[in-house]
């Protein structure tokens, strides 16, 4: 012990006491001290969040089976405590799975789907179980029946903490009614004080559920709460899909390289995942080589000496390096190989490779000389020195004796680094940085392995190196844009090499390797996933499930198109209802949903509701005090997402967590829909001030007409028309000339109208025009019409009806407000 520790105090606990009390937890008793994380902290919100799960779950079941769900909720006082029963006509449960099912906390079938579900994490109804049991001691009853089987399926079970398994106390079978289904009977400490609450779940699972059924019996209720079916139609079928390149997390890509049957990189990005086709497989594979082997940078050929020149001194090269070919094949061969490099611009060592082989070939064919592979290594060996320059020093370049490597590299160097450094920087410095780099470059190949391969992290350290020594000695500032533009450059011209990348199993073994294949994955671009793993509700439902529930003036409804968050689907859908039974006082409704469920607890911490308090609301027309926060009004605001993973802010599934990708869809999907409603505010707004013109001007028209008469001393000016006329109305005026009627209708409006004119007379019509027929009922004629009236012009109507009969006149197609009508 050195002097610095403290001995340890008498009564103070060592380490091998501390550990006799360490042991394994169960995840079971985990959740027996964190009910809250599951939604049971208290006996109001563990009854409404047992509903909850066992609705759910009824849901989720019925639609898989594609059975439209019938769904029976009862809640009952029995002694201390409440009684839940909750009973679907899904699929039932097999007789092997239900204990695990209902006995088992992190059992379940949708885990690992990648499928729109309510259900995602196999907890929700064992964790209900657990709460009864754990407050009244009582076991759960469920009773199952499969379809096609004769008798259903009895289990009492608990859940044994210590263990997470399910404890059976009975098993029998049993008689029920239902054909199919499953029924859960749970006891538990609870009390009705989240009644609202519970109302609200089910009342709003009805408005996006529209295709099921639910009865509610609480003690609180005379008569049970019932949600008839709007429609027959399930949801659309959801298909399962593969995980996305852009969503897997490096642990899960590694558990999937060891469990792929594939052995090429290739082969399993296009096997396990989702939008990976040859394609973009390929590059993926690219990417992964430029992080696993680098890139090589090329090396110029001439760099301004006369191409024959440098021709010349690598054929000479060449020959020396092959043997035994005779002079007429080596010539050939030689010419054909310098040839290729000096019509390049640059040549990486790959390359070169690559261009000897080819030639290998086709000269040997010429010829019927074989070379061979140490042929071929010899000549790329000779060929890349000559090219490099590697001590030699000397080509002649525009008549000057050159000084070797460094002054061949440089020169593409400057030209790249000037191109991606600003115009300001000093052509010394420039040029100084040019320098340093290919020094480096050229130190690469102090190990005799220089074929200018880096990778991109090398590449940066590299420049940064010499930056850093520009700095000191150019005094010149290379600040971090133009490194990185350096960076770029150099990396953009280098190329990537085209040898074979590990093997999954390689890959799978380490975990640099993964991480360098993970980046690859996510560094390529690759189309979103599809949508059909997705079940929007559709605008038009949304708008339905709205109407059936609120009594409304206006409603409005918008469905985005589909985007991704971290490689999950996800769709945003927004609806708005205003007016007409809404309560006015107060701030406005919201309701959220996720994969059709209602959320009801936690608003304050929900995504949804800090976007909706991030809209500037006044810009659509409602009040907003202080002109953030939620606005206030006789609106209601529903927002629905769909996803194959809904981000939430806890196990207990109360609130959307805040993920920009998905709070941007929520935003534009809300203002899509209060674009409408602005429209329409504003169009009421127009129509109410309008309503006060006319009310005024009725009021004065026949005053003025009055003093007219009275000032010339003539006849009452006739005031009929007048009306229209000022308000540029659509006039209809009727006159009676003996049997002939005239309905005029005159346009004072400046847009066309199509209108429906409507006379209800007390005698039969006559005279009237071709295809216009009357209809009789009860001693009353109906007589239709639907001119168009342009703007500024006058439609009559006409025919012939008795002196006494009476005749009224009703016009559709144009706003009240827009009309007047004295028939
Ligand atoms: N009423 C039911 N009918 C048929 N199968 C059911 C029913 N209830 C539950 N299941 C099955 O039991 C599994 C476990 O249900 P549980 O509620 O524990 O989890 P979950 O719904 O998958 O996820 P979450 O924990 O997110 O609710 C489900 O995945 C489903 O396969």
């Amino acid at each position: 012990m050195t002097s610095q520790q403290t001995t340890l105090g008498e009564g103070a606990t060592t380490a091998e006491e501390l550990a006799e009390g360490q042991r394994e937890i169960s995840i079971a008793e985990f959740f027996e001290k964190n009910k809250h994380m599951l939604g049971f902290d208290s006996g109001a919100r563990g009854l409404v969040t047992a509903v909850k799960e066992a609705v759910d779950n009824a849901l989720d079941a019925t639609e898989e089976a594609g059975i439209r769900p019938d769904i029976y909720v009862e809640i009952r006082e029995v002694g201390d405590y409440y009684r839940l029963v909750v009973e679907d006509n899904g699929p039932g449960i097999t007789k092997e799975q239900l204990p695990k099912v209902f006995g088992k906390l992190l059992y379940g079938s949708r885990f690992h789907k990648r499928e729109q579900s309510r259900g995602q994490q196999g907890i929700g109804i064992s964790a209900a179980v657990l709460y009864s049991q754990l407050t009244s001691g009582k076991p759960a009853k469920i009773t199952s029946r499969t379809e096609g089987s004769a008798d259903a399926e009895y289990f009492e079970l608990i859940i044994d903490t210590d263990t997470n398994e399910p404890e059976i106390g009975t098993a029998e079978t049993t008689s029920w009614d239902r054909s199919h289904g499953t029924r859960i009977e749970l006891e538990m400490e609870a009390n009705m004080r989240a009644r609202s609450q519970l109302h609200d779940y089910i009342k709003h699972t009805a408005v996006v559920n529209p295709h099921a059924r639910i009865e509610l019996r609480e003690p609180g209720l005379d008569e049970p709460l019932k949600f008839e079916r709007a429609t027959d139609q399930l949801p659309a079928e959801t298909e399962e899909i593969r995980p996305h390149p852009h969503g897997v997390e490096l642990g899960t890509l590694i558990k999937m390289l060891d469990a792929t049957d594939s052995y090429s990189v290739s082969g399993f990005m296009q096997e396990e995942f989702t939008r990976v086709g040859k394609k973009t497989a390929d590059s993926v594979v690219d990417s992964f080589r430029d992080r696993h082997f680098g890139r090589e940078l090329g090396w110029p050929a001439r760099n301004g000496a006369p191409a024959a020149d440098v021709g010349a001194d690598i054929e000479d090269a060449l020959r020396e390096a092959v043997s035994n070919k005779g002079a007429d094949a080596t010539d050939t061969f030689a010419e054909r190989v310098a040839n290729s490099l000096t019509e390049r611009e640059r040549t990486t060592y790959s390359q070169l490779v690559e261009i000897v082989a080819t030639v290998a070939d086709e000269v040997g064919a010429d010829t019927g000389k074989t070379f061979g592979a140490t042929v071929r290594d010899n000549a790329v060996e000779a060929a890349w020195a000559e090219l490099t320059e590697f001590g030699t020093g000397g080509v002649e370049e525009n008549g000057e004796e050159a000084d070797g490597d460094l002054d061949r590299l440089t020169p593409t160097l400057y030209e790249l680094v000037d191109d991606a450094t600003s115009t300001r920087k000093d052509d010394a410095a420039v040029h100084g940085l040019a320098e340093r780099l290919a020094e480096r470059f050229v130190a690469l190949g102090d190990d005799g392995s220089n074929r200018m391969r880096l990778a991109l992290d090398d590449l940066t350290t590299l420049v940064h190196e010499a930056a850093d020594t520009t700095e000191e000695y150019d005094d010149e500032t290379f600040g971090d844009t133009a490194r990185e533009n350096v960076v770029e450059a150099l990396w953009s011209r280098m190329v990537t090499v085209p040898d074979d990348p590990p093997n999954v199993t390689e890959i799978a073994g380490d975990r640099d390797t993964a991480s360098e294949l993970l980046e690859a994955m996510r560094e390529t671009d690759i189309l979103s996933p599809p949508t059909d793993c997705l079940a929007p509700i559709t605008a038009e439902l949304v708008e339905a499930g709205l109407r059936k529930e609120y009594d409304a003036d206006f409603y409005a409804a918008s469905t985005r198109d589909a985007e991704v968050h971290g490689g999950d689907p996800f769709v945003v859908e927004a609806g708005i209802a205003y007016g007409g039974d809404i309560p006015a006082d107060g701030s406005v409704e919201l309701l959220r949903f996720a994969n059709r469920v209602p959320l009801v607890y936690q608003r304050g911490a929900c995504a949804t509701t800090n976007v909706v308090k991030r809209i500037g609301w006044r810009n659509y027309g409602l009040d907003q005090p202080g002109g953030s926060g939620m606005p206030s009004g006789p609106a209601v605001i529903s927002i629905h997402v769909a996803s194959t993973n809904v981000p939430f802010t806890s196990e207990s599934k109360d609130a959307l967590a805040s993920v920009p990708e998905i709070e941007d869809e929520i935003e534009l999907a809300i203002r899509e829909a209060a674009r409408e409603l602005k429209s329409y505010l504003n169009k009421r707004r127009s129509m109410a001030k309008r309503r006060e013109k006319q009310d005024v001007l009725g009021r004065i028209l026949p005053q003025m007409a009055e003093k007219v008469a009275e000032v010339t001393g003539r006849e009452h000016p006739d005031i009929e028309g007048a009306m229209a006329r000022i308000m540029n109305n659509v006039g209809v005026d009727r006159e009676r000339d003996g049997e002939t009627v005239t309905l005029k209708v005159a346009n004072h409006s400046d847009r066309n109208e199509a209108l429906e004119v409507t006379e209800i007379v007390s005698a039969e019509p006559e005279g009237l025009p071709d295809g216009v027929e009357p209809i009789e009922m009860d001693g009353e004629w109906f007589v239709n019409w639907n001119p168009e009236v342009s703007s500024g012009e006058t439609v009559e109507l006409e025919y012939s009806l008795p002196t006494d009969a009476d005749a009224d006149a009703t016009v559709d197609g144009v706003d009240d407000e827009k009309l007047t009508v004295n028939a």
